[in-house]
């Protein structure tokens, strides 16, 4: 396991300019019932713009909760995180980010279009102005001619594809996405990983994304953040040296089965606190 002074070595001591997410020593602990819960303890870490940022550790190790705290819907109890610069909460009401989650969570009722609208409408933007953001979306995650259906219409895979809409919709520079594959088959995870880098080159948006498959985590990432449980902290971040471009059968380089020993180490490492 690595030491926190080396685990430090990966954010700047002053934060690079372009650093889109800054959290520095945070702290977030939950009072219940049967005394306090330490979700995050001590986590030091840099994003800057446009990298890819996975997020992968045992059930409990304060992932959600540290996504929830970038998004501004949890409060640190300690520590500094900023988010383009502004509080979480700034950032949010900034509406610097777009959030996905586990599930797809559309309303049944409205069309697919209607769907990826509604944040547009809440938002306010002119009626020609959501018509063509969302027909520019649902070319990025190619739902063209999906317009019209309705969300039970739809595949597992391609109601994930419309939530990844939604959030775009509003052209947020952040994506947070909560395993947003988990719930998928495993070939519909391939296809939707290979759609979600594609759409990241495209876009060049800032992405955090939890998961708990360590092949996704690599195949996916520029960084890739362990984290262990109890306190919920960061063990290990690995910087991901594979190339841009990712064929799907990537997976079976030494270079790739390299990181992802790395990134299972990480793991056992955390593990062994329990
Ligand atoms: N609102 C809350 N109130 C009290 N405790 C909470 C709350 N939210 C999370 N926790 C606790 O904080 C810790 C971290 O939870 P979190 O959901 O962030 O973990 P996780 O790594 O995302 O887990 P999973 O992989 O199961 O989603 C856990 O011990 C959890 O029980």
């Amino acid at each position: 396991m690595l030491s926190q002074t080396e685990i430090d070595g990966f954010t700047a001591p002053d934060g690079p300019a372009e650093a889109v997410i800054d959290a520095r020593d945070v702290q977030l602990v939950f009072e219940t019932n049967d005394g306090p819960v330490q979700a995050l303890k001590d986590i030091n870490l840099t994003i800057e713009k446009g990298e890819f940022v996975s997020f992968i550790g045992p059930s409990g190790c304060g992932k959600t909760t540290f996504l929830r705290a970038v998004a501004g819907l949890e409060k640190p109890t300690g520590g500094t995180l900023m988010v383009n610069g502004m509080t979480p909460d700034e950032a949010r009401r900034a509406r610097a980010y777009g959030y996905v989650f586990q599930a797809a969570g559309l309303y049944p009722w409205r069309s697919i279009a209607r769907n990826v609208r509604l944040p547009l409408e809440i938002m306010g933007y002119s009626k020609a102005d959501q018509e063509s953001r969302v027909k520019k979306v649902l070319q990025l995650v190619d739902l063209e001619g999906f317009e019209r259906k309705y969300p039970w219409q739809l595949s597992g895979g391609m109601q994930q594809r419309a939530s990844i809409a939604r959030a775009l919709a509003f052209d947020a520079e952040i994506l947070l996405m909560d395993e947003p594959f988990g719930a998928l088959d495993e070939i519909v995870r391939d296809h939707l990983n290979e759609q979600l880098l594609a759409l990241w080159a495209r876009t060049e948006k800032t992405i955090g994304f939890v998961t708990h498959s360590i092949p996704e985590a690599v195949y996916l990432s520029t960084k890739i953040v362990v984290m262990s449980p109890r306190p919920g902290r960061i063990s290990d971040v690995i910087l991901n040296t594979l190339p841009k471009e990712r064929p799907l059968d990537i997976r079976d380089t030494p270079e790739f089965l390299e990181i992802a020993h790395r990134v299972r180490e990480g793991l056992r490492a955390g593990h062994a606190y329990d």
